[in-house]
């Protein structure tokens, strides 16, 4: 298969499907022979028992390494009850929910056109004909959810707050609305197909009610990355191929230093922060572009800014797309071919300690400012085993020095802990063999509370 068929592509088989038997009828034979109880390989199907979706269980949570959809839902929320059973509770409800929309299955049992008619139902319903498209429901905790900026301790997790989880410091250049940053708790949300990573924020929200309420949301589309070699390069708003020199699924190795938080940051941490052995961190920043200042600018000085072709995307030092830059190659008046400002000098491992990041972040066009200026840029979302390590010595340095930021503004920031996925076959499952929450149902970041 190529690229994005391949990558997360439905087969044109819609929930209704699903729900009237045909597949469902001769997979319900609980969790792990309906998909949920086994590792991701990377490609959606793969391991999971439902065309174009991906498994919900699994060493690390799906919407990680997967392949990036095209598609994104994020939202950021703030949990409104002081009660920790109340939020774990939460937890297992949106586990239960997320298992279920990710292999195409409604929101709750009786689905959105069924059960008490004095009732509201218990799935929107705005998915009802569409395939699965993909779906992946990842969620992360907050910094504030272990301790309040004044200091509160609401949930009894102080004591488990990770070293790395910090406040991300103000960095040159910020221009951040406090109204798109932070939050107790995030979940992210991609698909294929926008009305299905909608639909999913909207039914998790929903099952928050009186628990949680939504801080801040963002859409995203046309991923700016590939995670997986599958894929194609997409393009960013700047109109350049972004995610040539991302961290990929088929690099395990490097994909488990730089991505994964292995089990010595726990035992180097001054809090138990075990729970999150096998997650991630995932930073999110809004970043907007002056795309008509950009759009007047010449192509040798977009070039140059990059450090790679428009076109082709390859090093301004020589080669093709997936050619290492070689900083050290000069041209006219003895100067480097890839600029000492350009983004892709400044960001490459050689520049960083040898750190890498991954990548999987989306355009985003949110209307227009005032000035009829569009309020459009890149949605930068990436994963990394330490944020303290994989990013702010980064950011610090392209705040700093990146030619870029001319034409950037970072305009939202979060920082989360992601933790590790929930065991296979760890789902409680009903009568017709799918998920369903009990008081007893395990949940997303279990670990944390125990
Ligand atoms: C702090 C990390 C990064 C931010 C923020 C960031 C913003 C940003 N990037 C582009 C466009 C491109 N980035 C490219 C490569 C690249 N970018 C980062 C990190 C951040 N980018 C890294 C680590 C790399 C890879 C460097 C390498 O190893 O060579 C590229 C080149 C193509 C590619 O490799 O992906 C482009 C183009 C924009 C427009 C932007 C903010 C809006
Ligand atoms: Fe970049």
């Amino acid at each position: 298969m190529t690229e994005e068929t391949s990558a997360a592509e439905p087969r044109g088989i819609s929930r209704r499907a699903l729900l009237g038997g045909g597949l469902l009828g001769a997979a319900a034979v609980g969790a792990a022979g309906f998909g949920l109880g086994r590792a991701t390989t990377g490609e959606a199907s793969a391991g999971a028992a439902t065309p174009g979706t991906f498994a919900f269980t699994g060493e690390h949570q799906a919407g990680i390494v997967t392949p990036a959809q095209d598609r994104l839902y994020l939202a950021a929320f703030d949990v409104t009850t002081n009660d920790r059973d109340d939020l774990v509770a939460l937890l297992q409800r949106w586990t239960t929910i997320a298992a279920r929309l990710t292999q195409g299955l409604a929101a709750g049992s009786y689905g959105p056109s069924s059960g008490p008619y004095d009732a509201p139902p218990d799935d929107t319903g705005e998915v009802a004909d569409l395939p699965p498209a993909g779906l992946t429901i990842t969620f992360g905790f907050g910094r504030s959810l272990f301790v309040t900026p004044d200091g509160t301790d609401r949930f009894g997790l102080a004591d488990r707050l990770p070293d790395a989880l910090v406040e991300l410091p103000h960095f040159p250049a910020d221009n951040l609305d406090p109204a798109r940053c932070d939050g107790d708790l995030v979940v992210q949300a991609c698909a294929d197909d926008p009305q299905v990573a909608v639909h999913a924020i909207r039914n998790l929200s929903r099952a928050a009610f009186g628990a949680a309420t939504i801080r801040w949301t963002q859409l995203g589309y046309g991923r700016t990355s590939s995670t997986s070699t599958a894929q194609r390069t997409p393009r960013n708003l700047f109109g350049f191929k972004d995610g040539t020199a991302n961290l990929k699924a088929e690099d395990p190795a490097h994909v488990a230093e730089h991505v994964w938080v292995p089990a010595a940051a726990a035992a180097a941490d001054s809090r138990d922060s075990a729970w999150l052995t096998g997650g991630s961190y995932l930073v999110a920043r809004r970043i907007r572009m002056t795309i008509e200042t950009w759009d007047r600018t010449s192509l040798r000085e977009q070039e140059a800014l990059v450090g790679r072709t428009k076109g082709e995307g390859a090093p301004l030092s020589g080669g093709t797309e997936f050619t290492e830059p070689d900083f050290a190659v000069t041209g006219r008046d003895d100067q480097p071919l890839v600029a000492m400002n350009s983004h892709v000098r400044l960001a490459h491992p050689t520049h960083n300690g040898g750190v890498r990041m991954l990548r999987r972040g989306y355009n985003f066009t949110d209307g227009n400012d005032a000035l009829g200026r569009l309020d459009a840029g890149l949605f930068f979302l990436a994963f990394v085993t330490d944020p303290r390590t994989h990013y702010i010595p980064m950011q610090n340095t392209l705040s700093r020095d990146d030619g870029l930021m001319e034409y950037l503004q970072h305009t939202g920031s979060g920082l989360f802990a992601v933790p590790p996925g929930l065991p296979d076959g760890s789902l409680v499952v009903g009568e017709d063999g799918t998920p369903i929450t009990t008081s007893a149902s395990p949940f997303v970041g279990q670990a944390l509370f125990a």
